[in-house]
Order: C-alpha cells, then structure tokens, then sequence
C-alpha cells in the first residue's frame, strides 16, 4: 500500500502565471488545461508514479479536501512494435503520475496541491503559495519558424493504402495522419508554446507533458470520457469543413456539412461505436441520433454529446480503455484499423491522439483525444493531424483538411492573435497561414452554434450544440 499525503490550501494567484515562475526548477511537467470550465490543473515535479491506483492510499491535509491529482499520458497504440518517433521515446512508460506541486482550478476554487510520501512540512507550502501570489504576469512571445513540407505524393500512396482495404472490406473508415517536421529560429520553451495556446484564440483543452527537455502538447477539441462520481460523458466527433470568413460563411458551411451524406456517415460509425460502449458499461445512455455543430477557430466539425450512468464497479481506467481508440481516430473496425495504421502510416504515432488526461484519488477525472498537438525539443518539432477517410475520399481533399487542423497547433507560436512576423511569415507553408483571427471571432466561437440558426441547447461547459447538450 502507498500512502500519498496530500495537502491542499487556497490561493489567489493566477495558476498559469504561477506555473510560469514555478516551472523554472522542475524537468517533470503536466497540464490539462480546459479553456471553456474550471477543469485545470498544471503538475510539476515528480513525487511518484504508480502502476495502479488501487494499492495507493491518501491522507488529505490542509483547509480543502482535494484528492490527489494523477496525471496520465498514453500513446495511440502502446503495442505497435515500430519504434516511436525519437523525441517521443525519451519519454518513459508510466501510467499515473502524481507532481509534486499541483495548481488547480476547479469547482473547489483556485487551490495549490503539494503531494509528499510524508507529512507535507508546512514551511514548504507556504513557499510555493508565497511564490506563486508574487508571480509577474505573462508574456507572450512569437516564435518565427519554418515548416519542412511533406510530399503530396507519399500522402496519396497512404490515401490509396487506405482507399484500397476499404475496397477490398477490411476497413470501412480509416483514420490516417501527417506529420510535418517545423524548425523554429531559435529555441523555444515548453512555457512559450503553453501561453499562447492558453491566452490565444485556440479553443479545447491545452495538454503539456514535459519530460526533461523534451515535451508534448497541444489543445484538442476532443474530450474522450469524463467522470464526475456515476456521470459519464463522451463526445462523438468526426466530420470537418473549414470555419469560414465571416460568420455568414461559417453558417452556410455548416449547413453543408451537416448535409453532407460522407461526413455523416464518417461521424456515425464514432457515434455507434461510443453508444455500444455506453451501453455495455453504463445505464441511463443518452446519445442524441443527430449531431450538432461544434465551431472552432480554425475548422468546424459535426458532434454529438454522450452522456450515461456508470455501473457500480466500473472505473474511469476502463472506460477509457474501452473508449480508445474511437473510430474518430483509427477508424471502422477499430482493431483492424490500427493493425491497418501501423502498416501505412511510416511512423509509429506517439501520443498523438493517445488518451491524455488526469484522474484524482476518488476515481474522478476526465481524458481527452491528444489531437492537434506536437512534440517539441530544442528549435525542432513533429505536428501531426489526420483525418477520416471512406470510400470515394480524395487524397487533397484530405490533405488540405490536415493543413487546416494543423493550424491549431501552429497558432502555439504566435504570440498575439493577429500577430505575424515578416520573418515567420516569409518561411510557412500555406499550413502555417495562422494568427488571422481576431479575438472578436474567438467570442463568437465560445458558444457552439447549430448548423442550423437555431442554437437548442444549453450547457454546463460552454460547448453548445445543436440538438444534444455536453454537460
Ligand atoms: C484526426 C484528427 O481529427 C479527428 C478527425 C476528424 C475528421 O476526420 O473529420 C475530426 C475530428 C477528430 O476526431 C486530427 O485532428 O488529427
């Protein structure tokens, strides 16, 4: 039995500016970050990593009853035998990771966490807290950079790898990716790329996991499960068409995706995979039969809140297993997708759209779908994105539908919306058009309007769409 001793106070500081001061002294870093609620929480150092949670026991001190919070970053697909991408092998194999310091805001308030193997010495906390009340606020920088473009033809031979087990019914959707190699002026920091994507026009949660000089992040739309005691939610999400120009634009083009008879039946196999799932291990299973519209800043896609009762005896753990992969991101049948995505795609995924998120000492916690991220080290850094493809899917159709996901990761090295420096500007891909956007567009984006120019739902998390309610 382990036993976690975990203190935790209030604090009136600003977490992301304390994370910035605080992250000086520690290699270990983890954020999940939700932009739209109070789900945040930002981890440093490391106090101890454990297999299971099971064997581990917690003594809760300090003036708020906070669970320990475990961090737990997993790769797309532990088992395939290709070699992971250098950057992401320097990361070790560690299921639940609890920081030493956590900074946290949630529905108990802005909180520091500090976790210790014994009694938590109070001179230590009050430390930290002192630290993080006297943080300067934060800057953001731009960081030029170049993308290095990765050959049309090679996606194609991918696309028709694809094309062809679908024709020859192996597969009904795969879901395969890109990754294009970006080499920045000069170095930049885990901290840069965290505070634009917080304080830019990004919408998601941002996900960081640091391990020494390397890291990993990004801010994904797409939440894989969340558990809040019996509650259970899922997100369907599969379908994409650009986020448009103006308003009038975004509207008219989500009208035709929700129209559109192959995005839909791209999004119907995530939606019956995930109501399957739910209704193995659930109860009370509530899966709207028609999707909504869920507008980002830089593309826009069909979705469907799931929501349902957990069994007695089911934990959050297996429900992600059971979960992950969706068809959203490997495809239709799921096993015989990944075997497929580890024979055509040249490269074995990493994290990217692995399940990454937090769990707490109670079982609660949430995993999102690593999309729309990278891995970074030094000036050097992977992204990847994919997208869903069926029968009759074209191959530059796609690629330019990556192009457009990308975006979002490559919106981390701008430093102000709008902003966009002669140097960078001059050396990006068309993929790397980012920075455009105004924070007016941002507020619009914030409440999730129907394809349609009815907005039906109500929220709990701000995530509104049409016919179907993410609570
Ligand atoms: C695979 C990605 O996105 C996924 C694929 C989508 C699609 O094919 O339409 C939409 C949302 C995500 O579920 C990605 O962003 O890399």
């Amino acid at each position: 039995m382990t036993r976690i001793f975990s203190h935790t106070r209030p604090i009136e500081a600003d977490i992301v500016d304390a994370f910035c001061l605080l992250q000086k002294g520690f290699t270990d870093q983890f954020v999940y970050y939700d932009k739209q609620r109070a789900c945040r929480y930002m981890g440093l150092g490391r106090c101890i990593a454990l297999p299971t949670l099971d064997d581990a026991e917690s003594e809760l001190e300090g003036p708020t009853a906070q669970p320990p919070v475990f961090f737990s970053f997993n790769r797309f697909d532990a088992e395939n035998p290709a070699p992971p991408d250098e950057l992401f092998e320097a990361f070790p194999r560690l299921k639940f990771m609890l920081p030493e310091i956590v900074l946290i805001e949630n529905e108990r308030g802005t909180l520091l966490q500090v976790n210790s193997l014994g009694p938590v010495y109070p001179g230590r906390i009050e430390r930290f807290a002192r630290q993080a009340l006297a943080a300067p606020a934060r800057r953001r920088e731009t960081i030029p950079y170049r993308i290095e473009p990765d050959s049309r033809a090679a996606w194609r031979q991918v696309l028709d790898a694809g094309l062809h087990a679908i024709a020859e019914g192996r597969v009904e959707k795969v879901v395969p990716s890109r990754r294009l190699k970006l080499v920045a002026e000069h170095p930049f920091s885990s901290k840069d790329l965290l505070v634009n994507l917080i304080d830019g026009s990004a919408r998601g949660t941002v996900l960081l996991y640091r391990y020494a000089d390397v890291f990993f992040c990004g801010c994904t739309p797409e939440l894989l499960v969340r558990k809040r005691g019996s509650n259970l939610e899922s997100m369907c999400l599969a379908g994409t068409c650009p986020a448009g120009s103006s308003e009038e634009d975004r509207m008219r083009l989500a009208a035709e995706l929700m129209a559109d008879s192959k995005n839909r039946s791209e999004h119907d196999y995530v939606v019956r995979f995930i109501r399957e799932v739910f209704n193995r291990t659930c109860h009370d299973v509530d899966v709207p039969s028609e999707p909504g519209i869920l507008p980002l800043t830089h593309v826009q896609h069909l979705c469907t809140p799931a929501r349902a009762r957990l069994l007695e005896g089911v934990d959050l753990w297996s429900m992600m297993e059971d979960l992950h992969p969706t068809p959203a991101v490997a495809g239709t049948p799921v096993g015989e997708a990944k075997m497929l995505l580890r024979r055509i795609e040249p490269y074995n995924r990493g994290f990217f759209a692995g399940a990454c998120g937090y769990v707490d000492g109670d079982g609660d916690g949430e995993f999102s779908v690593a999309l729309r991220t990278g891995v970074f080290d030094g000036e050097i850094g992977w992204l990847y994105a994919g997208c869903g493809v069926v029968a009759g899917s074209d191959a530059d159709a796609e690629y330019d539908e990556i192009d457009m996901k990308l975006m979002t990761i490559l919106s981390a090295f701008s430093g102000e919306d709008g902003a966009d420096t002669a140097a960078s500007r001059s050396t990006r891909s068309a993929a790397a058009d980012e920075g455009s956007r105004s924070e007016a567009r941002y507020a619009s984006a914030i409440d999730c309007i129907s394809g349609t120019a009815e907005t039906l739902a109500g929220s709990t998390n701000n995530q509104r769409v049409e016919k179907g309610t993410i609570r």
